[in-house]
């Protein structure tokens, strides 16, 4: 009899806890970008593991496609939308609507695309107005109609009432034109998103919490200002080059209504109308509660829940099935979680309590003792981080413009001065289209342009307003134009801003810095084949006006693009080429790409000094 109960008890399988068996189906590691990725996810978690499926398609933000039955709007003229830009408008010697060109390409050199989501695309622009770069986001599909067209300029309209904050993407102006919607704002280093894929592992746990600091403020600052974003998610979520971490993309942003009328005011007469109009974001990081038409702030909280859960347990999130529902129940992953500290852990299951009533405020979350342990750590980290970036900045500006002195006197070792060869600026798909298709001559060049840009990188000023980013060509998405999926999200960047293993934001840009210096350190003066060999790597690294690679590829020439693939093997080119050339290759040249140092004699910079005086 016992050996018969023995035997049973042998071959009956162990039963074992729905959720973990559910949940191992249903939550699966992020396919990271990063090549090496695996070895940090390999002790944990064993390939077989890993999930290799595409991500589910993004979802739409449910634009119906354009009518061909009923004729379209007449398209609009340009018409400013912002407050700012109505107030100050541009001086007609920048911006002349009498003139074929549309107001963007009269008051903006584009660099290039940075992305594109489901409603825009977003270009890399240099403002001709004040020399700074910025990001602007312009519309896919042009309105249908008027409430479609209404819908739109909401997000411009209540990305401007939210004002300057550091963890809100800044906010500068927006028009329209042409039946389109132009949104120009602060130009970051990437998406949250992106910028996480590509590093080499996941982030550590105090980059977590930095995070986790960093959204819950801009959070704050959103309800502060009587706004819920409805669609936080990393893809949504900007990074400065110190790392600091803005909330963007105000494309469902839902005002509370305070019931006094204010709206109405504002000519805003069918409030309902916008509830009714109100999209859903994207499905993995919604909340519960917005199933059943309950949308107020306590869903940001969790949709930052599930975005904190991503990035800290480098998981792909479920658009839906069994881990979409248990995550909306409170049942954590626990085999992707256990591997945090009980407290984010804490953090981490409160925000994404069920029942939006029991879910803590931003408020709340913000008091806790862990929270306001990391707060502090992080103001302090990306203040540390920024003085010295600004230090950065204006150790290049300072070398540049001893450049610019040594050029002043035009020392014999120091090439000609020739007037650089206009170059083309990366021709967007808009001028392609057809509306906008005459390429526009060469816009007037206030001097601001070409001037503020080298001072604008100076500027000590909080990059968490406006930091100008520098004029560079060797780390602008640009130049790595191929486009690629973004898995999991809804925008497509049109690239990785880095794959090295140590290429934070910051990193890079001081790691840049010293690979100028050390080379041109390495470069006697006999070696400098024209002005043109010098002068763009300091443009490229410092932004100095007359040298930069910008002044050079897109302010003068817009019939050659600009980041076309340089072959070293062209035959002899006429002197005019070979100036543009020469600018293409410095812009290898800071990239690393085509330069041999060994072919140079070591010598610095005061001994070229030296010579040049007994010269
Ligand atoms: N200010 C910015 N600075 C740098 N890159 C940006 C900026 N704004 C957008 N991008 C890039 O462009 C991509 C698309 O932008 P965004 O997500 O705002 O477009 P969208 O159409 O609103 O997207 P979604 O599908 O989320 O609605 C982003 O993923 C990001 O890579």
């Amino acid at each position: 009899m016992s050996v018969t109960m023995e035997t049973n008890v042998a071959t009956t399988p162990l039963p074992i806890p729905a959720h973990f068996s559910h949940a191992q189906q249903s939550f699966s590691l992020k396919k990271r970008k990063f090549p090496f990725s695996s070895f940090s996810s390999s002790a944990l978690f064993s390939p077989s593991r890993l999930s290799h499926s595409l991500p589910p398609r993004p979802p739409s933000k449910g634009c119906p496609p354009v009518s061909r039955l009923f004729p379209q709007e007449p398209l609009s003229a340009w018409t400013p939308l912002s407050r700012s830009l109505i107030a100050n408008p541009p001086p007609p010697s920048l911006y002349d609507p009498k003139r074929p060109q549309p107001f963007f390409s009269q008051c903006f050199t584009n660099l290039g695309l940075l992305g594109r989501g489901s409603f825009g695309e977003v270009y890399k622009v240099l403002s001709l107005l004040d020399g700074r770069q910025y990001a602007v986001k312009r519309s896919v599909q042009r309105f249908r109609n008027g409430s479609d067209r209404a819908r739109c300029l909401r997000e411009a309209r209540n990305h401007e009432c939210l004002g300057p904050h550091p963890h809100v993407l800044g906010f500068v102006a927006a028009w329209e034109e042409g039946g389109r919607l132009y949104i120009q704002t602060e130009l970051c280093y990437t998406s949250l998103l992106l910028h996480v894929e590509n590093l080499p592992c996941s982030p550590d746990e105090v980059t977590v919490w930095g995070y986790l600091c960093d959204l819950l403020h801009a959070l704050r600052h959103l309800q502060t200002c009587g706004f819920t974003h409805m669609d936080l998610k990393p893809a949504n979520v900007f990074v400065t080059r110190s790392g600091r971490l803005k909330l963007g993309d105000f494309g469902l942003l839902l005002e509370k209504r305070t019931g006094d009328g204010e709206r109405e005011k504002e000519g805003d007469r069918d409030g309902e109308a916008e509830k009714e109009d109100m999209q859903e974001g994207d499905p993995r990081y919604m909340a519960p509660e917005l199933l059943k038409g309950e949308y107020g702030p306590a869903a940001d909280v969790f949709s930052l829940g599930v975005s904190i859960l991503e990035l800290a347990c480098n998981m792909e999130v479920p658009k839906g099935g069994e881990g979409w529902q248990q995550l909306r129940q409170g049942i954590l992953p626990s085999e992707f979680t256990n591997g945090l500290s009980p407290e984010l852990q804490r953090v981490l299951w409160l925000m994404l309590v069920p029942e939006p009533s029991k879910r803590p405020s931003v408020e709340q979350l913000l008091a806790l003792a862990s929270v306001r342990k990391h707060s502090w750590r992080r103001h302090v980290s990306l203040l540390l981080q920024e003085t010295l970036q600004a230090l950065l900045s204006l150790s290049q500006s300072v070398v540049s413009l001893g450049w610019g002195l040594l050029s002043a006197l035009n020392l014999p070792f120091l090439p000609r001065c020739d007037p650089p060869t206009p170059c083309t600026p990366p021709r967007d798909s808009w001028e392609k289209e057809g509306d906008l298709s005459t390429l526009p001559p060469s816009p007037p060049t206030p001097p601001s342009a070409l001037h503020d840009s080298g001072r604008g990188s100076v500027c000590l000023g909080d990059e968490s307003v406006f930091l100008p980013e520098p004029l560079r060509f060797d780390d602008s998405p640009t130049d790595r134009l191929p486009s690629r999926l973004s898995f999991g999200s809804t925008s497509t960047p049109v690239s990785p801003p880095s794959t090295k293993p140590d290429a934070s934001p910051l990193h890079s840009q001081s790691r840049d810095w010293l690979t100028t210096l050390e080379h041109l350190a390495h470069t006697p003066p006999s070696s400098h084949p024209g002005r043109s060999r010098v002068a763009p790597v300091l443009g490229g690294t410092t932004t100095t006006p007359s040298f930069s690679p910008i002044h050079n590829h897109s302010l003068l020439d817009r019939t050659r693009p600009a980041s076309r693939t340089l072959d070293p093997n062209s035959p002899p080119q006429t002197p005019s080429s070979r100036h543009s050339r020469s600018c293409c290759r410095d812009q290898d040249w800071t990239a690393g790409a085509s330069f041999n140092k060994h072919s140079f004699e070591p010598k610095n910079l005061l001994t070229m000094f030296d010579e040049a005086v007994q010269n």
